[in-house]
């Protein structure tokens, strides 16, 4: 019996025991539930979105609007969730989107979730605006578990290629270089709460421990530059002058794959291929960045269209459950990433937590394919999907 059908099976079993797992395999109910434990200000901070959040609302929306279409008699007996993506081999196509500030949700961190990836075999990206430096928590990883590593390109050139060096020695395979996020979008929770992340230190720790930043602030971080430190960062974290010509530099400076986050245009998805750019990831961050943006699920076909198989084609922004990742492979992704579902099972079961939810999301995505008729991931398309009637 492979390993995710155990699991669905042991969920029943523990129920004969009256041992009920500790958190709901309707992932959906995990931001309600990680309201309950989390501080108001790092709940509105995880939780929140741009805006009037309108963003995030239609990411959830036009998840709601396809609908599978099952199909009967087709021999699903052997199922595979295996791909492989940039040139990592993956047991199913999810990955750990980039999150950063992970000690706001859980005293372990980026390790935590390091750990529960590894355990699953799953992709880690790491984030550049960490709460752990990039070294820790891959060594939380283990030597075999994958991981890439998602660039927050600043302003200071030496301390991009320091951060890349960095990355590569600490076994991240293939880059992702976030465009959406040269600054943070108008976010009122955060405004109304009056609330940063870095301004409490949390999310710097790869830059506070890097040798060229330490340069820049006249050596290592201590109470006596903290200050400026911060302000250092803040006014060198990200770089709004960048355009295509640009990219020339992280060719010349990463020697794995590379793929831009933040592609919603099909015209920017084309200038990405031409560039040479191995992958793209259709995102609006999560609603986080401009509010009244495309629903991300609503981009991914022009984008996956634009691209053919010229390159990779990764999708985010409001991926719930196994359902919903079968949505976005049929329009055309190779994978999905998962942001705040893990985040929520970091804040309320750490480790385990992380766990929980990255094998939920597997099971049911491979229950779905089975059930809908279809044994891989790479056998999705649009035609297993029709759209909803309008309903109230
Ligand atoms: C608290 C939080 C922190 C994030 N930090 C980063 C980050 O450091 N780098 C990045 O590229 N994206 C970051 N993102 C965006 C995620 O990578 C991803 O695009 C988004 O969460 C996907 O949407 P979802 O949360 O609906 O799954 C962050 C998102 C959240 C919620
Ligand atoms: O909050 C975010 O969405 C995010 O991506 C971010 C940006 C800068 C630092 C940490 C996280």
């Amino acid at each position: 019996m492979s390993a995710l059908a155990d699991f669905q099976n042991s969920l029943y079993l523990q129920g004969l025991g009256d041992v009920l797992p500790s958190l709901p395999t309707d992932l959906t109910k995990l931001e309600g539930l990680a309201e309950g434990v989390l501080s108001r200000r790092a709940f509105g901070y995880v939780a929140g979105a741009a805006g009037s959040e309108a963003t995030a609302r239609a990411n959830r929306a036009a998840f709601d609007r396809w609908r599978i279409v099952p199909r009967m008699l087709r021999d699903v007996a052997e199922r595979d969730l295996s791909v492989e993506v940039l040139g990592t081999a993956m047991p199913a196509p999810i990955l750990l989107a980039p999150i950063g500030v992970q000690s706001l949700l859980h005293p372990d961190g980026e390790r935590a979730a390091a750990r529960a990836a590894a355990a699953e075999g799953l992709t880690m990206v790491l984030s550049t605006a960490a709460s752990q430096p990039m070294e820790e928590v891959a060594e939380a990883g283990g030597d075999g578990a994958p991981r890439w590593y998602q660039l927050y390109w600043p302003k200071d050139r030496d301390l991009a290629v320091s951060f890349l060096e960095r990355a590569r020695d600490a076994g991240c395979t293939a880059l992702v270089v976030t465009l959406d996020t040269f600054t943070l979008a108008w976010r009122p929770r955060d405004l109304d709460a009056g609330f940063l992340p870095f301004l409490r230190g949390i999310g710097v720790a790869n830059y506070f421990s890097d040798p060229v930043f330490q340069k820049a602030v006249g050596g290592p971080v201590t109470d006596a530059n903290r200050e400026a430190a911060l302000l250092h960062w803040a006014a060198g974290f990200g770089d709004p002058s960048l355009t295509w010509d640009d990219l020339i530099f992280l060719r010349d400076h990463w020697e794995g794959p590379i793929a831009l986050k933040g592609i919603q245009h099909p015209d920017d998805a084309r200038q990405a291929v031409d560039a040479g750019m191995d992958g793209v990831i259709v995102s609006n961050h999560g609603g986080r960045q401009v509010d009244g943006a495309v629903a991300s699920l609503d981009a991914l076909p022009g984008v996956a269209k634009a691209v053919g198989d010229q390159a990779a084609v990764l999708f985010d922004s409001g991926v719930r459950t196994g359902a919903d990742i079968a949505k976005a492979l049929a329009l055309g992704a190779d994978a999905v990433l998962v942001g705040r579902p893990y985040a929520y099972g970091l804040a309320l079961g750490g480790q385990e937590g992380v766990r929980h939810v990255l094998r939920c999301l597997q099971a049911e995505l491979e229950l779905t394919l089975a059930l809908a008729g279809l044994t891989r991931p790479g056998r999705l398309s649009p035609e297993i999907l029709s759209c909803a009637p309008t309903s109230r």
